[in-house]
């Protein structure tokens, strides 16, 4: 997209309206079908050739989505499959009943029951798309839950027919594709947790949307954006300039570990490593000094006094002195004065693990008029205890932005796909990541390493956070492909950091030549 909006995902109601206007501008909605649903037809063409693939099925909803499939039903007879429909619904939109009788007089049969499916190799789901408001029931939740039951590959056209396109939530049941094809913009189904399990592969199919369409739609309220390598490649302070010193690339304090978590403070570091900081300080109880300096030789590191219990007493620094403050990991909650202490201090502050459960029982209003940024990094438990209201919310994408306005905040809901939202209102999605990341520790290397991009560039704090954990994804990503999902470890996650900055760094950008 070309509008300065970047890759965006969109609600139902975004769709519908972006969609609207291409309709009114004069283009023929069976024109707009016939190229979304083509698209479809070809892709599938690619990648089940008709020799290798036996007969496929075709459900057809009552709606467009319906209408889609009696296209690609119709594109790939032509193309020589072997073709059945079924389509369990009286009553059809007029388009789509018009496609249902021209496939019917091609000689393509009709099924009456569902059971001569299971002789397809290859399923196309068309009964819902952005469409579906209500919950499946009845006799279609059956077929879907027994075709489930059939583990045949499943093509879902535009989104897996029962997962509901704005929230991702199953609306009843869903069906669980192998694959899916989202027709023309993302929905944000495709970002949202609960519905990953549903999407299987994903491709998004672009039938060629006036970009000028969708910034009349969504440019002016606050979208909801992806987070790509180019984006992350602009961001970034990289190359620095040749005239620098240690001092001028940031310094950063890390406030982490208590004697019964030591290993968070290790990791955090590691993950601050990442981000080339400029100057690291870490702030640890006593009795952790020696430890984190065989671990991070490059580190100053403040031994602080303990309490009983080994936990942070205090931090005998000027707080002040630091370009930016992450605290949080391994901290345990008995380290509540020095969480407080962090908040008075007009730098940027990152707050994790203890900081949130601290925070939380602060009260968050404690960040509300912070002068210079927080960055609040739960996961969905601590996201829970922060902002107890918001957590009956299904929607992770709306509960991420409320969070952010209302603490004033960036808030970072980690998870299977990390959202981040800003207080201007906007929110930021890593759009991939991978479940090796599932795992005790890769959450301290993201404290770190936010904290030493933010000190390197805090007047631009939300890009910060975004560039960090997009790396932080790209880093498990890449490390899962050499060593497989079991073999990323909080140390070996960190490793390949650099390993993601030098792919955002190789990206291609006409405007920097
Ligand atoms: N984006 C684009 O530009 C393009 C979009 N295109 C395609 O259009 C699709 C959207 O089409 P859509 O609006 O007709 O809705 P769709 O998803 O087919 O379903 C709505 C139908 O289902 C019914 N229904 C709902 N819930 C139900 C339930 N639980 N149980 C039973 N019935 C239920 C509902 O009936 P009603 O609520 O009126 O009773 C209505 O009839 C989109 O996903 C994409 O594939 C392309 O063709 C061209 C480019
Ligand atoms: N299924 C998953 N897919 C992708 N990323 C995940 C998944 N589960 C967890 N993550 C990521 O791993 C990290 C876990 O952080 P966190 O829960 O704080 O763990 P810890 O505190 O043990 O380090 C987060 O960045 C999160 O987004
Ligand atoms: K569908």
């Amino acid at each position: 997209m070309t509008i300065g909006l970047g890759e965006i995902a969109v609600t139902a109601d975004e769709m519908r309206r972006v969609e609207e206007r291409i309709f009114l501008a004069g283009m023929p909605v069976a024109a707009l079908m016939e190229k979304a649903a083509g698209m479809v037809a070809r892709r599938i063409q690619e990648l089940y050739p008709r020799v290798s693939t036996g007969s496929v099925g075709v459900l057809v909803g009552p709606g467009h989505n319906g209408g889609d499939a009696l296209v690609v039903a119709r594109e790939l007879h032509f193309a020589g499959y072997r073709v059945v429909v079924h389509c369990p619904f009286d009553r059809l939109k007029d388009l789509t009943a018009q496609h249902a009788q021209y496939v019917k007089n091609l000689g393509i049969e009709f099924l009456e029951t569902r059971e001569p499916l299971r002789d397809c190799s290859l399923l196309i789901d068309g009964l819902f798309g952005f469409g579906l408001e209500r919950a499946l029931t009845g006799k279609i939740a059956e077929l879907v839950d027994e075709i489930n039951g059939w583990g045949k590959s499943i093509v879902s056209i535009d989104i897996p027919s029962g997962i509901h396109t704005d929230t991702g939530e199953v609306l009843g049941t869903a069906i669980i594709a192998t694959r899916s094809f989202c027709l023309g913009l993302w929905k944000r189904a495709f970002f949202q947790d609960n519905a990953l399990p549903y999407l299987g592969a994903v491709e998004k199919l672009d039938f060629g949307i006036p970009p000028a369409d969708v910034a009349a739609i969504v440019g002016n309220s606050s979208p909801v954006s992806l987070v790509s390598r180019s984006s992350v490649r602009d961001w970034l302070p990289l190359p620095r300039p040749l005239l620098t010193h240690k001092y001028r690339q940031g310094h950063l304090l890390l406030i982490c570990g208590s004697r019964r978590y030591a290993g968070g403070a290790i990791l955090s570091g590691l993950g601050a490593r990442g981000s080339g900081v400029g100057m690291l300080s870490i702030a640890v109880p006593t009795s952790l000094k020696p430890l984190l300096v065989s671990h991070l030789p490059e580190a100053l590191i403040i031994d602080c006094p303990e309490t009983e219990t080994g936990a942070i007493a205090d931090i005998p620094a000027d707080l002040s002195f630091y370009g930016a403050i992450a605290c949080g990991p391994g901290l345990t909650l008995e380290a509540r004065a020095v969480v407080e202490r962090v908040l008075e201090i007009d730098r940027p502050v990152v707050l994790d693990a203890d900081g949130l459960n601290i925070l939380a029982e602060l009260g968050i209003e404690r960040v509300l008029n912070r002068r210079e940024e927080t960055v609040l990094t739960p996961h969905s438990g601590e996201f829970k205890r922060l902002f107890p209201e918001l957590s009956e919310n299904k929607d992770r994408i709306e509960m991420t932005r409320e969070a952010a306005r209302k603490s004033g905040s960036i808030v970072l809901l980690k998870g299977a796909r990390t959202v981040i939202g800003d207080s201007t209102g906007k929110v930021r999605i890593i759009p991939e990541s991978t479940p090796a990341l599932a795992r005790g520790g890769s959450g301290d290397i993201l404290t770190g390493l936010i904290g030493g991009w933010l000190v390197q560039m805090p007047e631009k704090a939300v890009e910060a956070t975004a560039a960090g954990a997009y790396l932080h994804a790209r880093a498990g990503i890449l490390a899962a492909e050499e060593r497989t999902e079991a073999g990323v470890d909080g140390v070996t996650l960190a490793n390949y950091l650099a390993n993601a900055t030098g792919e955002a760094l190789a990206t291609v950008s006409p405007s920097r030549e």
